[in-house]
Order: structure tokens, then C-alpha cells, then sequence
């Protein structure tokens, strides 16, 4: 049973020492994809502690332990891992088996239909269980390939493309992925090609077609990067702190996670970053804030949104973004969630084509901040740091962070903040 709610007060306002984040769960997922594909010369240091990943793992090993010949399907059940619904789906599609793939009820609302389809033109067995276009997802691992290539529209889901490119190396044609109309989240695209390619997989990227040959992983070890995704929410904390002094071992400016655009986007909102032997430092910077907040676009970071957006709020600075058009199929309308959540607290987040206005002048000082999690994990730590300036924060469904940093809580303990 988890905790219905905790309450959050940070006393000092003050911020100092070391925090060491978990591993990328993205990363994570990939690197289990390419070594159950690789086989065990591929090994993997520094795996996430994430629900998400664990949850993948254990799938893994049950389909690894499913009789290609068995009629009862085998159910594996990701709930609320969109990554591991993703790349499961393109998994077990080759994997010699029956299986009934399915979710939390959230995840039976993310669409699906497009990579489905995708399989389905390679010659791949997979049906729709429940809603047509959405999970439950049954599946006949295993096909005689069709064609070597697929069109997959980009504008909903690089964890599509994704998924197809994973597997490619294993499929006995191989793939050509044509990308169809712009591609988001497209960091998390280069992160698939970049970690096949620390596994040994070549491919060629030529206008909007990605190929990638039949080929088999090498020996390798795959390092896991701390989850920059995580490390927002301290930037955040820094942000609103009255002092704060942060290291975080062994976070780099080069990495794999497009999320580092956290780094720029934090410095108009008086963090100032320096990257150090063995990983990061953040400073609040003293004295006043840039003037004003240029547009910023989360099209290659959605993740990044809602720890902005709350931060933002809480400092009282207008912003505007764009780039969120993805936030409303993740783990909750991220959207209608913000909006609701930053109203309790006086700022309002306005629609406005593709772009969204943050307006603060309505801000006041709530006594009592009650927030709501909506089953998503970045609802809780986006709002978490929000207990710095105001004098008391109640986050409700607080075990949601497990998705993706489940030491979440532990950390903001160690840090000075008093959670009842
Ligand atoms: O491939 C990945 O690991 C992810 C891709 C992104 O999703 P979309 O491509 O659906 O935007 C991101 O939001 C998600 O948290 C993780
Ligand atoms: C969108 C996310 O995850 P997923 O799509 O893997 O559920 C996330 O972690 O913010």
C-alpha cells in the first residue's frame, strides 16, 4: 500500500553537498533492449533503479522463459511504462511466442496505432486487444518479413521510431525507417542510434530514411549516464532556494539526454551550472534575474515542460513556451494537469495556438498547497520544489515518483527539507 499524501516545508532555504541521481531511465531501457537482443556479451553498468526499468526487465525475462509453441498467451503487464509498452510492442513482435501486452489503464489511452501499423507492414502478427489504435496489444512473436520498409509518421512519438530502430539489427532484412513530417523529441532518437551504436550497430542517416542492416551487437559494456531528467528537479530547488550550492557526481555536458537543454534554460532563472571533474555544480546566483525570459520551446525536451513551467510560477516570472503539443498523451494531459495545479497557487497557463503564456501576477503565498499527481511522476517533483518558498506543500499519490527516481523523497530528506 502506498502513502495517500506527504507534507513538505524546507526550513533553512538552504541547499549544499552532494546529490547522486539514479541512471537515466531511457538509457536504461534501451541498453536492456540491445543486450536481450545482443545477447550476454553485452553488459550494462549503472542501470536505473526506475520502476520503469525494473518493470522492463522483468518482462524481458519472461518472454525469455515463453515457449514459442505455447497457445495461452503469456500477459505482461508494463502499467504505466510508456518506454517499455513502446519498445515491448517491436520486441515480442520478433520474439517467437504468444503474448498479451498490456498496461495501466493510462497507458490503454496512449496511442500505439502508429507503430503498429509499422510492424504490421513488416509482416509482423500484432492485434489489438481492447480499443483499436491503443493497448492491450496481443501478439504473435516471430513473421516472415515483407519489406524492408516502413513510413512512420514522427509527430506524435519518437519512442516509435525508437522501438523499430532497437530491433532493426535483428530483423533478417533489416529496416529502412522513412520519417514522416517533423520529428519530436528527436534527442531520444539520436540516443537510440548513439547507444546501437556503443553496442557495434551501424546504421546510415540520409535526409528523413534511417538504415540499418541486419548485424549483430558486439561485445561491449554500455555506462548507464545519471537521469538529467532527474536533475532538473534540483535545478529547480537551486532556483528557489535562498542559498544553494549543489554537486552532482558524474553528469557531463556531452551526453546522450537531449535533457541537458536544462542547463541553458536554468540560467535565465538565476542557476548558473559548471561542469567539474566528476560531474556538475549548481549555484544559485546572487543579486537580480535577467529581465525578462526568451521563448522556450520543449519540442526536444517535453520532459523539461512542467519543471520549468512550475518554476517559473513560483518565481513570479511570465514566460512563454512552446513545443508541448506532446505533453497530453503522456502519463496524464500534462497540460489540463499544470493548469489545474499552478491555479491553486495564483498563475494561469493560456492556450494560445501553439504557443502557452505563463501569467504570475495572480501568485500569492498559499498557506496550505495541496497538489495533485494525476498517476505522473514529473506532477509530483515539478510541484515538490515548490515546498522552498511556500510554508507548507502537501503532494498527494507521492509514491508515483518510483516511475523514474524512486529515491526521490529519501534525497529531499538529505537536503533539508522536513516531510511528514
Ligand atoms: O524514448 C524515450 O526514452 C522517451 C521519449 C520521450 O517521449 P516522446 O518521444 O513520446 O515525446 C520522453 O518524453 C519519454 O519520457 C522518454
Ligand atoms: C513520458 C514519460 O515516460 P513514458 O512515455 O516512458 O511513460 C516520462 O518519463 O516523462
Amino acid at each position: 500500500m502506498g502513502t495517500d499524501a506527504i507534507k513538505l516545508t524546507h526550513p533553512s532555504k538552504l541547499l549544499s553537498g552532494t546529490v547522486a541521481l539514479t541512471g537515466s531511465k531511457s538509457e536504461s531501457n534501451r541498453a536492456l533492449i540491445i543486450q536481450a537482443l545482443g545477447g550476454d556479451h553485452v553488459n550494462i553498468a549503472n542501470l536505473s533503479s526506475a520502476d520503469d526499468t525494473i518493470t522492463l526487465h522483468g518482462a524481458l525475462e519472461a518472454a525469455a522463459v515463453t515457449a514459442a509453441s505455447a497457445e495461452a498467451p503469456t500477459t505482461i503487464d508494463v502499467g504505466p511504462a510508456g518506454t517499455a509498452m513502446r519498445f515491448l510492442t517491436a520486441y515480442l513482435a520478433i520474439t517467437p511466442g504468444n503474448f498479451l501486452l498490456t498496461g495501466s489503464e493510462r497507458m490503454k489511452q496512449r496511442p500505439i496505432g502508429i507503430l503498429v501499423d509499422a510492424l504490421r507492414t513488416l509482416g509482423a502478427g500484432v492485434q489489438y486487444a481492447g480499443a483499436p489504435g491503443y493497448p492491450p496489444l496481443a501478439i504473435r512473436g516471430g513473421f516472415d518479413q515483407q519489406t524492408d520498409t516502413v513510413r512512420v509518421q514522427g509527430n506524435v512519438s519518437s519512442q516509435y521510431l525508437s522501438a523499430l530502430l532497437l530491433v532493426a539489427p535483428a530483423l533478417p532484412r533489416g529496416l529502412s525507417l522513412q520519417i514522416e513530417g517533423e520529428l519530436t523529441s528527436r534527442p531520444y532518437l539520436t540516443m537510440t542510434l548513439d547507444m546501437l551504436s556503443e553496442a557495434g550497430i551501424h546504421h546510415e542517416w540520409q535526409g528523413d530514411v534511417i538504415h540499418i542492416a541486419p548485424q549483430k551487437a558486439q561485445p561491449c559494456t554500455i555506462t548507464v549516464e545519471p537521469d538529467w531528467s532527474a536533475a532538473s528537479y534540483w535545478y529547480a530547488m537551486v532556483a528557489l532556494a535562498d542559498e544553494a550550492n549543489l554537486f552532482l557526481p558524474n553528469l557531463k555536458r556531452s551526453s546522450l539526454q537531449g535533457d541537458t537543454a536544462i542547463v541553458d534554460i536554468m540560467s535565465h532563472f538565476g542557476v548558473a551550472s559548471s561542469f567539474e571533474r566528476g560531474g556538475l555544480r549548481i549555484q544559485k546566483v546572487a543579486g537580480n534575474m535577467p529581465e525578462s525570459v526568451p521563448l522556450l520551446d520543449f519540442k526536444e525536451c517535453p520532459d523539461l515542460a512542467q519543471t520549468v513551467v512550475v518554476c517559473a510560477a513560483a518565481l513570479r516570472r511570465n514566460a512563454s513556451f512552446t513545443g508541448l503539443h506532446t505533453l497530453r498523451i503522456k502519463e496524464t494531459d500534462r497540460i489540463a494537469a499544470l493548469q489545474k495545479e499552478l491555479g491553486k497557487f495564483g498563475a494561469t497557463l493560456i492556450e494560445d495556438g501553439a504557443v502557452y503564456h505563463l501569467q504570475t501576477e495572480g501568485v500569492y503565498h498559499a498557506e496550505h498547497l495541496v497538489i495533485d499527481t494525476y498517476e505522473d511522476h514529473r506532477m509530483a517533483m515539478a510541484f515538490a520544489p515548490l515546498g522552498m518558498v511556500f510554508p507548507q506543500v502537501q503532494i498527494n499519490e507521492p509514491d508515483v515518483v518510483g516511475k523514474s527516481y524512486p529515491d526521490f523523497w529519501k534525497h529531499l530528506k538529505q537536503q533539508g527539507f522536513v516531510i511528514s
